[in-house]
Protein backbone atom coordinates (compact mmCIF):
# COMPACT_ATOMS: atom_id res chain seq x y z
CA UNK A 1 0.00 0.00 0.00
CA UNK A 2 2.92 2.45 0.69
CA UNK A 3 4.29 2.08 -2.74
CA UNK A 4 0.70 2.56 -4.42
CA UNK A 5 0.35 6.13 -2.29
CA UNK A 6 4.00 6.97 -3.32
CA UNK A 7 2.75 5.76 -7.32
CA UNK A 8 -0.40 8.00 -6.93
CA UNK A 9 1.94 10.92 -5.44
CA UNK A 10 4.84 10.44 -8.21
CA UNK A 11 3.37 8.59 -11.06
CA UNK A 12 5.54 10.62 -13.49
CA UNK A 13 8.48 9.23 -11.71
CA UNK A 14 7.36 5.40 -11.96
CA UNK A 15 10.07 2.77 -13.66
CA UNK A 16 9.99 -0.42 -14.55
CA UNK A 17 13.37 -0.80 -12.80
CA UNK A 18 12.22 0.88 -9.53
CA UNK A 19 9.56 -2.24 -9.01
CA UNK A 20 10.74 -5.16 -7.26
CA UNK A 21 8.66 -7.23 -9.63
CA UNK A 22 9.34 -11.11 -7.83
CA UNK A 23 7.61 -9.42 -4.79
CA UNK A 24 4.75 -7.65 -6.19
CA UNK A 25 1.29 -8.85 -5.30
CA UNK A 26 -0.88 -8.76 -8.30
CA UNK A 27 -5.01 -7.55 -7.69
CA UNK A 28 -6.49 -10.07 -10.77
CA UNK A 29 -4.65 -12.49 -12.94
CA UNK A 30 -5.97 -13.18 -16.60
CA UNK A 31 -5.47 -14.68 -19.85
CA UNK A 32 -5.78 -14.07 -23.56
CA UNK A 33 -5.62 -16.83 -26.25
CA UNK A 34 -4.79 -15.95 -29.52
CA UNK A 35 -6.83 -18.34 -31.90
CA UNK A 36 -4.53 -18.93 -35.20
CA UNK A 37 -5.69 -20.17 -38.71
CA UNK A 38 -3.12 -20.44 -41.51
CA UNK A 39 -2.43 -16.55 -42.09
CA UNK A 40 -5.12 -15.42 -40.02
CA UNK A 41 -5.50 -14.45 -36.51
CA UNK A 42 -8.70 -14.43 -34.46
CA UNK A 43 -9.48 -10.96 -32.45
CA UNK A 44 -12.35 -9.59 -30.60
CA UNK A 45 -13.99 -6.39 -30.36
CA UNK A 46 -14.29 -6.30 -26.16
CA UNK A 47 -17.69 -5.61 -25.58
CA UNK A 48 -17.15 -5.20 -21.77
CA UNK A 49 -15.10 -5.02 -18.97
CA UNK A 50 -11.49 -3.89 -18.84
CA UNK A 51 -10.44 -2.77 -22.07
CA UNK A 52 -14.06 -2.19 -23.62
CA UNK A 53 -14.16 -0.60 -27.05
CA UNK A 54 -10.46 -1.85 -27.61
CA UNK A 55 -9.69 -4.73 -30.01
CA UNK A 56 -7.95 -7.36 -28.51
CA UNK A 57 -7.80 -11.14 -27.96
CA UNK A 58 -10.48 -13.54 -26.29
CA UNK A 59 -9.79 -13.83 -22.72
CA UNK A 60 -10.02 -12.68 -19.01
CA UNK A 61 -9.91 -13.37 -15.34
CA UNK A 62 -8.94 -16.59 -14.09
CA UNK A 63 -11.36 -17.81 -11.71
CA UNK A 64 -10.28 -19.53 -7.99
CA UNK A 65 -8.74 -22.31 -8.32
CA UNK A 66 -8.54 -23.08 -12.27
CA UNK A 67 -4.99 -23.31 -14.08
CA UNK A 68 -4.17 -20.39 -16.92
CA UNK A 69 -4.83 -23.03 -19.81
CA UNK A 70 -8.35 -24.40 -18.36
CA UNK A 71 -8.89 -20.21 -18.06
CA UNK A 72 -7.58 -19.93 -21.56
CA UNK A 73 -9.52 -22.21 -22.61
CA UNK A 74 -12.89 -21.08 -20.92
CA UNK A 75 -12.56 -17.82 -21.84
CA UNK A 76 -12.81 -18.32 -25.66
CA UNK A 77 -15.62 -20.94 -25.38
CA UNK A 78 -17.73 -18.14 -23.23
CA UNK A 79 -16.70 -14.80 -25.60
CA UNK A 80 -16.43 -16.58 -28.86
CA UNK A 81 -18.68 -20.03 -29.17
CA UNK A 82 -14.94 -21.63 -30.21
CA UNK A 83 -12.20 -23.97 -28.74
CA UNK A 84 -9.13 -23.81 -28.81
CA UNK A 85 -7.09 -27.03 -28.86
CA UNK A 86 -3.62 -27.55 -26.91
CA UNK A 87 -3.09 -23.34 -26.49
CA UNK A 88 0.52 -22.77 -25.45
CA UNK A 89 2.11 -20.25 -22.86
CA UNK A 90 3.99 -17.48 -24.99
CA UNK A 91 4.09 -14.35 -22.85
CA UNK A 92 4.08 -13.42 -19.34
CA UNK A 93 2.55 -10.06 -18.81
CA UNK A 94 2.62 -8.03 -15.84
CA UNK A 95 0.50 -4.45 -15.42
CA UNK A 96 0.75 -2.27 -12.79
CA UNK A 97 -1.93 0.87 -12.89
CA UNK A 98 -1.04 4.31 -11.48
CA UNK A 99 -4.75 3.87 -9.46
CA UNK A 100 -3.31 0.87 -7.95
CA UNK A 101 -4.89 -1.86 -9.39
CA UNK A 102 -2.54 -4.35 -11.32
CA UNK A 103 -2.95 -7.33 -13.36
CA UNK A 104 -0.71 -10.58 -14.05
CA UNK A 105 -1.39 -12.00 -17.42
CA UNK A 106 -0.38 -14.85 -19.82
CA UNK A 107 -1.01 -15.31 -23.59
CA UNK A 108 -1.70 -18.03 -25.24
CA UNK A 109 -1.36 -19.32 -29.01
CA UNK A 110 -3.51 -21.97 -29.86
CA UNK A 111 -2.88 -23.47 -33.82
CA UNK A 112 -6.16 -25.57 -33.96
CA UNK A 113 -9.39 -24.80 -32.36
CA UNK A 114 -13.39 -26.50 -32.69
CA UNK A 115 -15.83 -24.71 -33.52
CA UNK A 116 -17.18 -21.31 -35.92
CA UNK A 117 -16.49 -17.91 -34.11
CA UNK A 118 -19.81 -16.29 -32.85
CA UNK A 119 -20.90 -13.00 -31.04
CA UNK A 120 -21.83 -12.88 -27.39
CA UNK A 121 -22.52 -10.30 -24.88
CA UNK A 122 -18.50 -10.02 -24.38
CA UNK A 123 -17.10 -10.10 -27.54
CA UNK A 124 -17.70 -9.64 -31.30
CA UNK A 125 -15.25 -11.87 -33.11
CA UNK A 126 -13.69 -11.33 -36.55
CA UNK A 127 -10.54 -12.97 -38.15
CA UNK A 128 -7.97 -10.84 -39.16
CA UNK A 129 -4.76 -11.16 -41.53
CA UNK A 130 -1.90 -11.65 -39.31
CA UNK A 131 0.39 -9.30 -41.22
CA UNK A 132 -2.44 -6.72 -40.57
CA UNK A 133 -3.14 -6.45 -37.12
CA UNK A 134 -4.91 -3.38 -35.63
CA UNK A 135 -2.26 -2.08 -33.45
CA UNK A 136 -4.07 1.79 -32.98
CA UNK A 137 -7.17 0.02 -31.64
CA UNK A 138 -5.63 -1.89 -28.98
CA UNK A 139 -4.06 -1.85 -25.93
CA UNK A 140 -0.89 0.56 -26.34
CA UNK A 141 1.89 -2.58 -25.03
CA UNK A 142 0.02 -5.05 -27.56
CA UNK A 143 2.45 -3.71 -30.48
CA UNK A 144 5.46 -3.96 -28.19
CA UNK A 145 5.11 -7.92 -27.46
CA UNK A 146 2.70 -9.38 -29.60
CA UNK A 147 5.09 -9.57 -32.95
CA UNK A 148 7.76 -11.00 -30.46
CA UNK A 149 4.85 -13.80 -30.10
CA UNK A 150 3.52 -14.07 -33.31
CA UNK A 151 7.15 -14.93 -34.64
CA UNK A 152 7.46 -17.84 -32.43
CA UNK A 153 9.23 -15.88 -29.26
CA UNK A 154 8.76 -16.74 -25.81
CA UNK A 155 8.27 -13.04 -23.81
CA UNK A 156 7.97 -11.42 -20.20
CA UNK A 157 7.05 -7.54 -20.24
CA UNK A 158 5.96 -4.94 -17.64
CA UNK A 159 4.49 -1.85 -18.12
CA UNK A 160 2.94 1.04 -16.13
CA UNK A 161 -0.13 2.40 -17.10
CA UNK A 162 -2.30 5.41 -16.16
CA UNK A 163 -5.95 4.47 -17.30
CA UNK A 164 -5.26 3.85 -21.13
CA UNK A 165 -1.80 5.40 -21.41
CA UNK A 166 1.22 3.82 -21.26
CA UNK A 167 4.21 5.43 -18.85
CA UNK A 168 6.95 2.87 -18.95
CA UNK A 169 7.82 -0.12 -20.33
CA UNK A 170 10.31 -3.52 -20.40
CA UNK A 171 9.63 -6.21 -22.74
CA UNK A 172 12.20 -9.41 -22.59
CA UNK A 173 12.69 -12.33 -25.13
CA UNK A 174 13.42 -15.57 -22.91
CA UNK A 175 14.32 -18.84 -23.88
CA UNK A 176 11.60 -20.54 -21.27
CA UNK A 177 9.48 -19.53 -18.51
C1 LIG B 1 -3.20 -2.93 -20.01
O1 LIG B 1 -2.92 -3.66 -21.16
C2 LIG B 1 -3.57 -4.76 -21.56
N1 LIG B 1 -3.18 -5.27 -22.73
C3 LIG B 1 -3.79 -6.37 -23.22
N2 LIG B 1 -3.38 -6.88 -24.40
N3 LIG B 1 -4.80 -7.01 -22.60
C4 LIG B 1 -5.19 -6.51 -21.44
C5 LIG B 1 -4.62 -5.38 -20.85
N4 LIG B 1 -5.24 -5.17 -19.68
C6 LIG B 1 -6.16 -6.11 -19.55
N5 LIG B 1 -6.13 -6.93 -20.61
C7 LIG B 1 -6.97 -8.10 -20.87
C8 LIG B 1 -6.72 -9.22 -19.94
C9 LIG B 1 -8.08 -9.91 -19.91
O2 LIG B 1 -8.13 -10.84 -20.97
C10 LIG B 1 -9.05 -8.79 -20.19
C11 LIG B 1 -9.74 -8.28 -18.95
O3 LIG B 1 -10.59 -9.21 -18.46
P1 LIG B 1 -12.20 -9.03 -18.51
O4 LIG B 1 -12.60 -7.72 -17.95
O5 LIG B 1 -12.67 -9.37 -19.87
O6 LIG B 1 -12.51 -10.17 -17.51
P2 LIG B 1 -13.68 -11.21 -17.54
O7 LIG B 1 -13.33 -12.22 -16.50
O8 LIG B 1 -13.91 -11.76 -18.92
O9 LIG B 1 -14.85 -10.34 -17.07
P3 LIG B 1 -16.40 -10.37 -17.41
O10 LIG B 1 -16.74 -11.79 -17.80
O11 LIG B 1 -17.07 -9.94 -16.14
O12 LIG B 1 -16.61 -9.39 -18.54
O13 LIG B 1 -8.32 -7.71 -20.72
Amino acid sequence: MIIIHHMEKKHNQIKIKNIDWKKWQFTEKAVLCFVINNDKILLIHKKRGLGKGKINAPGGRIEEGETPIKAAIRETQEEVLITPINPVKYAELNFIFTDGYSLYGEAYISKSHTGIPGETEEAKPFWQEIDKIPYDRMWEDDRLWLPHVLNGKKVKAYFIFEKDKMLDHNVEIVESF
